[in-house]
Formats: structure tokens, sequence, C-alpha cells
């Protein structure tokens, strides 16, 4: 069994006929932003549950930093910070009366409380609402003060579910930049999502859950390296055209196409490589060549199908490109 970190071995927990978590094993090192994919239902929130003491597994091991949250749940909670998918209770608290509060629940002195309040009203950006109550803020600004809350007590292990959710731009990138300083500092953070262009940006690595069961990691590698799809952008060209040249550059016939690009799958790196050569060779003018769907989510369709899984089509396919004229 790895040390330190999450580690979960074995893990399980149904609820009635429901096995939420039929058979989960992981491992989140220190010092890393680790991803707990899946798609809907997969049994992400009921594990996050389990691992921050919240939940019982009816089977398996679980330790965090080396605790376990079933024998110690009260010194598991001191290592943990846990950030629910919503902000839950304390509406008419004001954001700053909300971390003190926090702050006092984990046996912080007034004083202490008070001041790290307004270091993570700092830190998380939230100076201008330290005077609002909880219930007026916004989504983005509670998934805020929900984060702020869970580093009260300065945790070695963040739990963080959905926390990108509800945020903008800018805010999803400062929340990424604080994770990564976080992670450098050697906490362990183990963030879910089915937003997966979200997490992509955010994680060093990920756990794949699918039907309440870990994927083990040479699943994940080969489902990784499959084929996928990439998107051939033309400059100043006519979809169907471009389309069409493209399937003549490459001798193909299962080119297909949306509003924003040429679709042709490759079985890998090396075949999409020498895609581009023959497409380019063939004088048509590229503008953009890339994979059509992040690394995570095409590692997650791969597992869920078993194949390579068209790409979401951004529009109908036989557009006449207007965009382009
Ligand atoms: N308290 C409960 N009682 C009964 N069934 C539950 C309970 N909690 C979760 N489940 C079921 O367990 C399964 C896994 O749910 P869970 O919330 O863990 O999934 P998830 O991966 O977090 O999903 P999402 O991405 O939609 O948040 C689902 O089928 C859900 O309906």
């Amino acid at each position: 069994m790895p040390s330190g970190g999450i580690v979960a071995t074995h893990v399980r927990r149904s609820f009635g006929d429901v096995h939420a978590v039929r058979d989960v094993s992981l491992h989140a090192p220190p010092g890393k932003v680790t991803g707990l994919v899946g798609p809907n239902g997969s049994g992400k929130t009921t594990l996050l549950l389990m691992l921050s003491s919240l939940l019982a597994p009816d089977a398996g091991e679980i330790r965090v930093a080396g605790i376990d949250p079933v024998a110690e749940p009260q010194r598991a909670r001191g290592v943990i910070g846990w950030m629910p998918d919503a902000l839950g209770a304390w509406g008419s608290l004001t954001v700053r009366e909300t971390l003190v509060t926090t702050g006092r629940l984990y046996d912080l002195p007034r004083d202490d409380a008070a001041a790290r309040a307004e270091s993570l009203i700092d830190l998380l950006d939230l100076r201008a609402l330290a005077a609002s109550p909880a219930r007026v803020l916004s989504r983005g600004q509670k998934q805020r003060l929900g984060l702020a809350r869970a580093l009260v007590h300065d945790p070695r292990v963040l739990l963080l579910d959905e926390p990108a959710s509800g945020l903008d731009p800018e805010s999803r990138v400062h929340l990424r930049l604080l994770l990564r300083r976080l992670a450098d500092e050697g906490r362990t953070i183990l963030i879910s999502s089915h937003i997966l262009s979200e997490l992509e940006e955010l994680v060093d690595d990920a756990a794949f859950l699918i039907a309440g069961e870990s994927v083990s990691a040479d699943r994940v590698a080969a489902s990784a390296q499959r084929g996928r799809y990439w998107r051939v952008r033309v400059a100043g060209g006519e979809m169907v055209a471009a389309q069409g040249a493209i399937a003549a550059a490459l001798g193909r016939t299962d080119v297909t196409g949306d509003r924003a690009g040429v679709l042709v799958a490759f079985a890998s790196e090396t075949d999409a490589a020498a895609g581009l050569a023959a497409i380019v060779g063939a004088g048509i003018a590229v503008a953009e060549f890339a994979p059509s769907t992040g690394r995570l989510e095409q590692t997650l369709l791969d597992l869920r199908e078993g194949t390579v899984a068209p790409p979401a089509i951004v529009e109908d396919t036989q557009t006449t490109g207007e965009g382009d004229r």
C-alpha cells in the first residue's frame, strides 16, 4: 500500500440496492493535484464523503495523511479541508462571520480565527463581500467562500467536490494558481468534476471512476494512448470543399466536419503528424490542427465506450461554412 496523501483500497458503499461505490482503489499523492473523473452517478461524491469521514464505507480501507477516518474521524477532520459541491447552511452570517465561526469550530482561539478569516478573505478575493450575508452571494462567490472555509484550519489534505463549477474564467485561473501553490506546499489535493475541460487545466493526474469502480492505471494508460479525433481548420476555407480536399489528400472516405472544422480520426499522434504532413503537402492552407477533445475527456469516452467515440458536433455537419466567407 502506498503511504502518504490519500489511499483507498477496495472501498465499497451501497445505499440499499444502489451500489454507489462498488470497488475503488486509488492513491492521491502529496504535492499533487489529482482529479477524480467519472460520469454523473459514478460514485465520486459518495467516495469523497467516505474519504472525508462523513460517511462510513461498507468495506475497504482508507488512509488520509496516514489516518483512518473510520477509526479516528475527529483526527481525520483536523487534517482534511472539505469543500462540498454546494455551500450549505449559515445564509444569514456574513462572509467574515462564516470564516470566523468555522475557525472557532476548529478550536482556533478567537483572535487567531479573526486573523485567519482576514487572510482567507484576501486569498480568495472576497474583500468586497466580507460584510455581505452568505445568502446573497452568487454561485461563483459561494464557491470561493466554500474553498476559504475548507482552508480555515490549514489542512494538509483538500477534498474538493466540483470546485470550479460556477466560476468565471478569471476566477478559474485564480483557482488553478491557488491550488498549484497549495500543492507545491506539500498538500494533497483531490478534486472531483464531470466537467472535464475544467479539470484538464487543474490536475497533474487523474483517477477514473466508472459505475462505482476505479479503473486500473494500465487500462487508463491504454485508453489515453488510443486514437482520437483531430479537428482541422482551413484558412478562409469553405467547409464542404475543405472536407473533400482533406479526404482526397488522405485517401480516406471517413472524413466528417462541423462548423468548427473538418474532423479526422487518427490512431496515434504519429499517424496524426503524418496526416498533417499529407494535408499540407497537398497545398491545403491549414490554420489549425488539434485534438478535438481534451486528454481526460478522450480517455473517459474511451473507457466508457471501449472505442474511439466521435466528438461532439459543434453544429450541423453539412454547413456551408458561412462564418468563413
Ligand atoms: N444517500 C443516498 N441514498 C441513495 N442513493 C444514493 C445516495 N447517495 C448517492 N446515491 C446514489 O449513488 C450513486 C452515486 O452517486 P454520487 O452522488 O456518488 O455520484 P457522482 O459521481 O458524485 O455524481 P455527479 O457527477 O452527478 O455528482 C447514484 O446512483 C446516486 O443516486
